[in-house]
Parts: C-alpha cells; sequence; structure tokens
C-alpha cells in the first residue's frame, strides 16, 4: 500500500537528521536520486550521458540546491548542463558544486528568461524542474510562472521533464495547483510521497512518481492517505471459500434503473453479477427486468420493496431520476442500516446524520458537481469548479459532514470516511470518463459489499472497487471503450490481480 504525507509531516520527520548536522547528506542523497532519475529518462529515449542536453530551473529554496546537487552529477559524467537561476538567492555549496563540475548558470531577469536560454531548453534532452518544493506556497510568481508557461507548451513534443520532489506550483500538501505548472514525465520524490502526488489536480502533472529513500520511515506518523497497489487488490479482492454457497458468498440488492433510463439498471447489474457474488437481487420496473434477464438470466428480478426481501448490501440510485416507485426503494435501502452504496438520484435522500439515524453503513458516490449539491444541504456552498480545484479537501469535509463514507469520483478517485481516513486511486484512465461508467462502479462496489465476510472497511471495499474498475481500462488500451464493454471484461481481470497474491 502505498502511503502518503503532508509537508509539514515530511518536514518534521527530517528534523531530527537535520538537528544532527546529517542535512547535507540528506540533500546528496536525494540529488543522487533525482540525478538517477534523468539518466532513467535519458535511456527511455535512446540516450546516455554524456553529450546529453540538459536544462535546469533553479529557485531560491532547497528543492534549487537538489536540482544543482543533481546538475553538477551529471556535468561531471559529460552532460551538458545549463540552469536558470530564478532567484537572487540560491542554495549557495550547491551552486559551488554545479559551477565546479562545468555546470553553466543564466539568470532571470524582470522581464523573463534570456532568449538563449529559452532555445536551448526547447532543444534539451531533459528539463530539471527544481523551482519550488514542500517549501513552496501558492502559485509560481512572475516572471517565473511565464517561463513556466512557455516551457509548459512545448513540453509534450520537446524534451522530458524531471519534477524535483513534486512539480513547482502543485501544493505538496493538497494536491491543488496554483497558476502555470510544468507537467513532468517523471517526479523523483524524497523520503515520503506527498499527499498531493496522490491526489488531484496535482497528480495529473506528476507524471511517473519515484520514491528516493532518505531513511525517515521510522519517523513519519500515520499517514494522510494511503492507495491501494496491485498486491493489495490480490489481497483485499474476497475469494470465495471452499464451504461457501449462494447465501454465504454475499446477496448484492440493486436498486437502479427506470422505464426512462433503462441502462443504468442493466449496466449495474451486470458489473455486479460479473463479480462473482451468490446472487444479485435485482428490483425496478417489469419492464428493466425482463431487459436485464435478456444478458443476465441469473440475476433475480421482482417488484419488491427492500424490506420484503433479504440482501449482505445494497446500491441504489443510478438510472431512477423521476421514478417514485424506485426513489421509495432508495429510500428504504437508505433506511435498512445494510451497507448501501448511494449514487445518482438517490444522493438527494441523504440527509446529514442525526443520533437517531446515522450514515455510517453508506457509500456515497457523487461527482463533482453531486459533492456541491450534498454539500449545500449541509450548508456549505462549494461550486463544482471549487471541488474540482481541491477534491481531496472537499471528499473529506463531506465525509465528515455527512457522517458517511464518500467516493468522489475524478481523475483521482477519492474516498474519504468519517474517521478521518483516505484513500485515493488514479488506476483509471481518461477512457473511463464515459456515460455509464459510474453505473459499473457502483454495481462492482455493491457486489464487493455484499461478498466482503466479517466486519467491512467501507472505505477500503469503496477505494478496491475503484481500483478494480479502473484496471478495466488498462487492458488493450488501444480499443475504443465503453461502458457496456466493462462487465465482460470483469472475470478475466480479476483473475490477473488475484494472481498477483
Ligand atoms: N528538509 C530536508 O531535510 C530535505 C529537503 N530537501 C529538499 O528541500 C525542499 C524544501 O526546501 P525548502 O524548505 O528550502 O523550500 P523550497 O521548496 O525549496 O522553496 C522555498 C523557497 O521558495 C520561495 N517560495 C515559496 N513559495 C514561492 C512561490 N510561490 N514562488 C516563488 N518562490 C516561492 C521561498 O522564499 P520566499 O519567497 O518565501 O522568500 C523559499 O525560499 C524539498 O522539497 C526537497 O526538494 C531534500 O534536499 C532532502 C532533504
Ligand atoms: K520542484
Amino acid at each position: 500500500m502505498l502511503q502518503a504525507y503532508s509537508a509539514a509531516a515530511v518536514r518534521a520527520a527530517e528534523q531530527p537528521l537535520l538537528s544532527a548536522g546529517r542535512g547535507p547528506e540528506l540533500m546528496r542523497t536525494a540529488a543522487h536520486g533525482l540525478a538517477m532519475g534523468v539518466v532513467s529518462v535519458l535511456r527511455s529515449r535512446g540516450k546516455g550521458i554524456y553529450g546529453a542536453n540538459v536544462v535546469l530551473l533553479v529557485g531560491s529554496g532547497n528543492n534549487g540546491g537538489d536540482a544543482l546537487y543533481a546538475g553538477a552529477h551529471l556535468a561531471a559524467r559529460g552532460a551538458r548542463t545549463t540552469a536558470l537561476l530564478t532567484s537572487a538567492r540560491t542554495h549557495p555549496e550547491a551552486l559551488a558544486a554545479f559551477g565546479k563540475s562545468g555546470g553553466r548558470c543564466l539568470v532571470l531577469g524582470a522581464d523573463g528568461a534570456p532568449v538563449s536560454f529559452m532555445d536551448e531548453a526547447r532543444q534539451s534532452d531533459v528539463v530539471i524542474d527544481g523551482l519550488l518544493g514542500t517549501g513552496g506556497s501558492g502559485g509560481l510568481r512572475e516572471p517565473v510562472a511565464g517561463v513556466v508557461a512557455l516551457l509548459a507548451e512545448f513540453a509534450g513534443d520537446g524534451p522530458a521533464v524531471v519534477a524535483c520532489d513534486l512539480p513547482s506550483g502543485v501544493d505538496a500538501t493538497t494536491g491543488e495547483v496554483h497558476g502555470p505548472v510544468l507537467p513532468a514525465d517523471l517526479t523523483v520524490t524524497f523520503g515520503a510521497h506527498k499527499t498531493g502526488l496522490l491526489s488531484a489536480p496535482g497528480e495529473q502533472s506528476a507524471g511517473t512518481v519515484a520514491l528516493v529513500d532518505l531513511g525517515i520511515g521510522q519517523q513519519l506518523g500515520p499517514p494522510e492517505l494511503s492507495r491501494l497497489e496491485a498486491g493489495d487488490l490480490a489481497a483485499f479482492l474476497p475469494q470465495p471459500s471452499a464451504a461457501a454457497h449462494k447465501y454465504t458468498r454475499g446477496v448484492a440488492g440493486v436498486i437502479a434503473g427506470s422505464v426512462q433510463y433503462p441502462g443504468a439498471g442493466l449496466l449495474a447489474v451486470a458489473a455486479a453479477s460479473a463479480c462473482g457474488p451468490g446472487m444479485v437481487r435485482y428490483l425496478g420496473p417489469e419492464q428493466v427486468a425482463a431487459a436485464i434477464h435478456v444478458r443476465n438470466p441469473e440475476v433475480v428480478c421482482s417488484q419488491n420493496s427492500p424490506d420484503e426481501v433479504r440482501v449482505q448490501a445494497w446500491l441504489a440510485g443510478p438510472g431512477i431520476d423521476g421514478d417514485q416507485a424506485q426513489l421509495d426503494r432508495a429510500a428504504a435501502a437508505i433506511a435498512s442500516g445494510l451497507p448501501t452504496v448511494v449514487d445518482a438520484a438517490a444522493l438527494a435522500l441523504v440527509q446529514p446524520a442525526t443520533q437517531a439515524a446515522t450514515n455510517e453503513h453508506l457509500i456515497l458516490t457523487p461527482h463533482a458537481g453531486e459533492l456541491s449539491a450534498l454539500l449545500a444541504r449541509c450548508g456549505v456552498l462549494v461550486s463544482r469548479a471549487q471541488i474540482e480545484a481541491s477534491p481531496l479537501a472537499a471528499a473529506r469535509q463531506a465525509a465528515a459532514l455527512l457522517g458517511a463514507v464518500v467516493l468522489l469520483k475524478g481523475p483521482t478517485t477519492i474516498v474519504a470516511a468519517p474517521n478521518g481516513a483516505v484513500f485515493t486511486q488514479a488506476n483509471g484512465t481518461a477512457r473511463l470518463a464515459t456515460a455509464g461508467s459510474g453505473d459499473t462502479l457502483a454495481g462492482i462496489l455493491a457486489a464487493l459489499l455484499a461478498m466482503s465476510a466479517g466486519p467491512i472497511d467501507l472505505a477500503r471495499t469503496a477505494a478496491l472497487a475503484a481500483a478494480l474498475h479502473g484496471q478495466l481500462a488498462q487492458t488493450d488500451v488501444e480499443q475504443p471503450i465503453n461502458a457496456g464493454l466493462l462487465a465482460a471484461r470483469i472475470p478475466a481481470v480479476w483473475a490477473a490481480l488475484s494472481q498477483k497474491r
């Protein structure tokens, strides 16, 4: 499991080593890791260090110092290195080491970078972004911001970008992005993953993240957030025991779809069933049930109320807009006390928790717009755009106010629990942002809840569902995909993941 920490927590963990006078050693280790990252990027492009053109963007703090020491390492091995010093202050020892190794320095003027630097950067093999690290606050300021905006324009098919600790302008703790950021191909981060590297929108500028061990692991407290990796998926995907029968394997109840929107019911049921629970019960209109039976004859369909049937977990909400009977069933599922995934139209039925009615059995699965409406019901007015700019904070706030697990969909899916636990998953690609994809996720999650034995960790199960859902888009990445194709991929993807046990 990946674990990430705030900038303050990483600094606190480093402090004993700094107090013991080991700061220079830490910086050397960090810089060496950064240089190795640059070498790996050069190799992936068929180049060696000797004769490579490397450009450094150097800020006033230790982040710039790391970049300069890495530049010195590369210059000493034959790279042509040019640093753009962006502040009157530069880490003195690192600057001296860089100069001694043959690195060249140019200085940022009030009106921007020298033209020769921009030309060189455009033709370089790698740009090292060492402007701001954990000490940064707010976005890059002018004139650096202008330089970065220009570099970002040609970063796609120009030089590779390697970020030092984190892409400058990404908040290390919140993942918020203020102003222009140079999107990195590789981020070499030091000591521990920073929360901002595993949260949207910052994560989308980080590229691949490589961690350099600084030996501070023992000093780090509890993580701010966790991320399930392949081995965790293998361990946590439920496997039926030898003695299992259809009821012990779990029954997932699905309240989704309506005459007007039958597709949501079909997609949710198909996904839930493909996960292999003991049974899927569908509650909804006869017309939708008839369509479900064409593709999923194993599903037991009825027009019952949730109180009249036995399940281990519910999904309520996809495609039930405007269907009063379905909305009534959804309300009954929410009130049942069973683990319940609340999606789409059913989110409007959720009220802030009271002593009489807790929400601790609920997993809410909004997108940013739906979360904005949920928060408004708690008296917090934040727009969809504000949530997209700061999804980690919004998901946390909603989980605390509503007393329920919140799975906020987005480029990075964020799962926040009322007890403060947070998972983020970014297994999916933009390929999953298609109509009906959320219905599939909701169906998977309901099945996983139903199949879980013993006390269920709702947040971890939600993260597991998001990760499995994301993995469905990772096979045959060249093929176009739509939500209708996803359920059929579940068994093979599940089996492949389980083999990593
Ligand atoms: N700690 C350790 O043991 C180790 C730390 N390591 C490295 O140190 C990094 C943290 O270094 P750091 O604390 O010096 O801060 P850093 O991110 O370089 O920049 C802060 C400077 O930038 C400025 N500034 C702030 N905001 C700004 C803005 N928006 N736009 C422009 N400028 C802005 C601010 O100056 P100010 O403007 O406030 O005067 C301040 O001087 C960390 O990320 C890692 O790379 C590694 O070597 C391993 C060991
Ligand atoms: K940086």
